[in-house]
């Protein structure tokens, strides 16, 4: 029986039980190293904020905790489950936003909902209750029979998120799931998913690489070249950083100067 997976299953509360642990986990594709000795967790019931900019390996992680790729080297464990020896019972505690949109644009947002249900055995009454649940507050909720066509790029993604959560899974990851929105939709994506982790205790794993995106009381692991540089809550970095800002202590830490939203990521 792997480490941890009988607490996991016994007591999935368990705070000593992350999420999810990566531990020196190494990845390279032919000679180019992506990720080099990577380590890190996600406590339970947490936002944690995976800081990168481009080419920083965060695709190249997320890739390996969906089994994507496999892992060769080191260990990842979803709730105590190794990925590598239980994938079922790691994989099955998993949501997932990828970056690219994966909604079906011909079906209504009801049905893309409900099918995804099904893959996950939960039948159409269940499944209709779920979304009305996570929809509660959202004006989505009148659109369901809308194809999914019709709506906006962050009403997609709010569709894709509340998919994500459907089978209630109790870790999500989010790659970069504010790319391309403008400012007023990303925020509204931001606050929807902080509320869910608020109200449903659930874990997330938030991957950005837009400093603006981070809360104060948020954890953040800065991964650059393929290697955790910090990891930690936020006034720990900056302090640790003798930093003024996250945004300050990501420059002391990277060499890399934050920027202001660019001009489609502000237009309202
Ligand atoms: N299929 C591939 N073949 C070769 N190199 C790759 C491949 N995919 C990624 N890389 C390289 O691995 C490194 C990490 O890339 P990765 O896409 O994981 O980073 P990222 O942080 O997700 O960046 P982005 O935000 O641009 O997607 C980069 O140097 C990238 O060029």
């Amino acid at each position: 029986m792997p480490d941890g997976s009988i607490t996991a299953t016994t007591n999935p509360r368990d705070a000593s039980i992350k999420a999810l642990s990566v531990e020196g986990v190494s990845h390279a594709y032919g000679q180019r190293k992506a990720l080099n000795d990577v380590s890190f967790h996600v406590p339970q019931g947490s936002f944690t904020a995976l800081l990168g900019p481009n080419g920083a390996g965060k695709s190249t992680l997320f890739s390996l905790i969906t089994r994507l790729f496999n892992v060769r080297h080191g260990t990842i464990r979803i709730l105590g489950h190794d990925l590598t020896r239980e994938p079922g019972e790691a994989l099955r505690r998993l949501g997932v936003v990828f970056q690219a949109r994966t909604l079906d644009l011909d079906l209504s947002i009801s049905q893309n909902l409900v099918y995804h249900a099904a893959l996950h055995g939960i039948s159409r009454k269940p499944a209709k209750a779920r979304i009305a649940e996570i929809l509660a507050s959202s004006e989505l909720s009148n659109r369901l029979r809308e194809k999914a066509r019709n709506l906006s790029g962050g009403q997609l993604r709010s569709i894709e998120i509340v998919r994500a959560f459907m089978h209630r899974p109790r870790l999500i990851l989010l790659d970069e799931p504010t790319v391309g929105l403008d400012i007023r939709s990303r925020a509204a994506i931001l606050s929807e998913v902080r509320r869910l982790v608020r109200e449903e205790g659930v874990s997330v794993l938030w991957a950005t690489h837009l400093i603006d995106e981070i809360g104060d009381s948020d954890r953040v692991v800065v991964l650059h070249h393929g290697q955790v540089l910090a990891e930690g809550f936020v006034p720990e970095i900056v302090a640790t950083e003798g930093a003024k800002t996250i945004g300050d202590a990501f420059t002391r830490l990277t060499g890399i100067r934050t920027r202001p939203p660019g001009p489609q990521e502000a237009a309202a």
